[in-house]
């Protein structure tokens, strides 16, 4: 019995020392790595091969490898400057990418902060990086990836006010937001500045991606369509989807993020238009798991932005543009007379007198994440669905209807849309949504 206890001890033991000397190991080989780069840092040294030096021959060799790229391609990447407006769910593998390739300057704008519900997508931030800011949190990620690139974060909104002098410093812009504004301007700021830009976008299962403004070079005109061509006037606000309304399963933005930062390397190292996605766009559908690419139109020879008689010689206001309303303004839409509306408060102390109609307007999918108890599930689209009828003949029955949702939207469309045919119904919204229920009367209902 002790022979065995003494020989586990010893095996024990030497996994130990084994695990010691592979850490050894690992450290030798990273000063190597890192005397062999500082070597080479600000010199002409003779370990210098062909124009790009010998650390970067060992660290990018799998892609130097491809004719496409080869060592002329690598030094191209090493030279370039790639500015990515978005820090996001697209951002995110797009940057990652190009960092590990070797682009010599990578820009990373974004004004928000990471919130928990970004980490299933957004591949930077961990869970330490909650709250931060994201264009920091990428910019470290960035950096330990590869230290050898320089990545310069921008904590701001990207505006027409400052736009324009930031992308002036770059070769390439790649569009990873998530709003119609700030894609009018990027395709714009492209044009006006000659700086091509890849633009993705990602929502539920479903991706896509382009390429605006590119030129054969400076001076040529632009080829293929602008976003302006493609869509002179802005879709109405609602009619526009995002992540957080609509959801997204995260390996949609990161494969189209990816994709992008694939077509960046190509554009780069000087791939052909024919190559590029140039006047096509990549549409990725990831629940059938299928890839079409299709020709876009050609370009709007009366376009206001890239066409022989564009107007937009500057960057104007795209708030008003796409008729946006201020971000406060959005969370409240105030449809409805005050004398319809009941705050979270109120409401919950009236649950415990009187009986309710809880009408919850939201996706099914959302009811079934969290909803108050005893309320019924109507999804707004409903509304103008056959059950109409049935839910106005429920209401007519009922003293206290109250309508939910998220925020205090729809529940206000909603409640409007009763009272056009039942204008004397005892109907009210609960104000601010089930997020001011989580405010003010139950903490431990969750805020998505
Ligand atoms: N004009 C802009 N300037 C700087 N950053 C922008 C601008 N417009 C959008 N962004 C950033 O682009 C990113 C887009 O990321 P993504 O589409 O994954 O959505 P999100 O806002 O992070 O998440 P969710 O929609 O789930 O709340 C966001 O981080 C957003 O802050």
């Amino acid at each position: 019995m002790d022979l065995i206890q003494n020989l586990e001890l010893e095996i024990l033991e030497l996994r130990e020392m084994l695990k010691n000397k592979e850490e050894d190991l690992r450290e030798a080989k990273r000063n190597k790595f890192s005397k062999s780069y500082d070597n080479v840092i600000g010199t002409k040294s003779n370990i210098n091969i062909g124009n790009i030096p010998k650390w970067a021959i060992e660290r990018y060799s799998r892609q130097i490898l491809l004719p496409d790229i080869g060592v002329m391609g690598q030094e191209k990447l090493m030279s370039s400057k790639v500015l990515i407006v978005g820090a996001g769910g697209l951002g995110c593998p797009a940057s990652v990418y190009l960092a590990g390739a070797g682009i010599g300057e990578i820009g990373i704008v974004d004004y928000d902060t990471v919130d928990i519900s970004n980490i299933h997508r957004q591949i930077l931030h961990t869970e330490s990086d909650w709250c931060k800011s994201k264009a920091k949190s990428a910019a470290e990620s960035l950096r330990r990836i590869n230290s050898n690139i320089k990545v310069t974060p921008y904590t701001i909104e990207f505006k027409p006010e400052n736009a324009v002098q930031i992308a002036s410093n770059y070769d390439l812009i790649i569009d990873c937001t998530d709003n119609v504004p700030t894609r009018y301007m990027l395709s714009d700021l492209s044009i006006i500045t000659k700086v091509p830009l890849i633009s993705g976008s990602a929502l539920k299962m479903e991706g896509q991606l382009t390429i605006y403004g590119y030129r054969e070079s400076r001076n040529e005109k632009s080829s293929g369509p602008c976003y302006r061509c493609l869509f002179p006037t802005p879709p109405p606000a609602a009619a526009v989807g995002s992540c957080s309304a609509n959801g997204v399963a995260g390996p949609v933005p990161g494969a189209i993020g990816s994709l992008q930062a694939l077509e960046a390397i190509k554009l780069l190292v000087g791939r052909n238009r024919e190559n590029l996605l140039v006047g096509r766009m990549l549409i990725f559908d990831g629940e059938d798991m299928t890839f079409r690419t299709v020709k876009l139109r050609p370009k709007n020879p009366k376009c206001e932005s890239c066409s022989d008689h564009a107007t937009i010689k500057q960057l104007t206001n795209y708030e008003v543009l796409c008729k946006m309303q201020s971000k406060e303004k959005d969370l409240d839409l105030n449809i409805l007379p005050q004398s319809h509306r009941i705050s979270a408060t109120e409401l919950s102390k009236s649950l415990n007198t009187q009986r309710h109609l809880l009408i919850d307007v939201r996706s099914e999918a959302e009811y079934n994440m969290c909803h108050l108890e005893d309320s019924v599930n109507y999804p707004l689209e409903q509304l103008y669905g056959e059950k109409f009828d049935l839910l106005v003949e429920n209401i007519k029955n009922n003293d206290n209807v109250i309508f939910i949702c998220r925020r205090g939207n729809d529940s206000q469309i909603a409640a409007d849309k009763i009272l056009k045919v039942l204008p004397d119904a005892k109907i009210k919204d609960l104000s601010g949504g089930l997020h001011a229920w989580a405010e003010q009367v139950d903490r431990r209902f969750p805020i998505y």
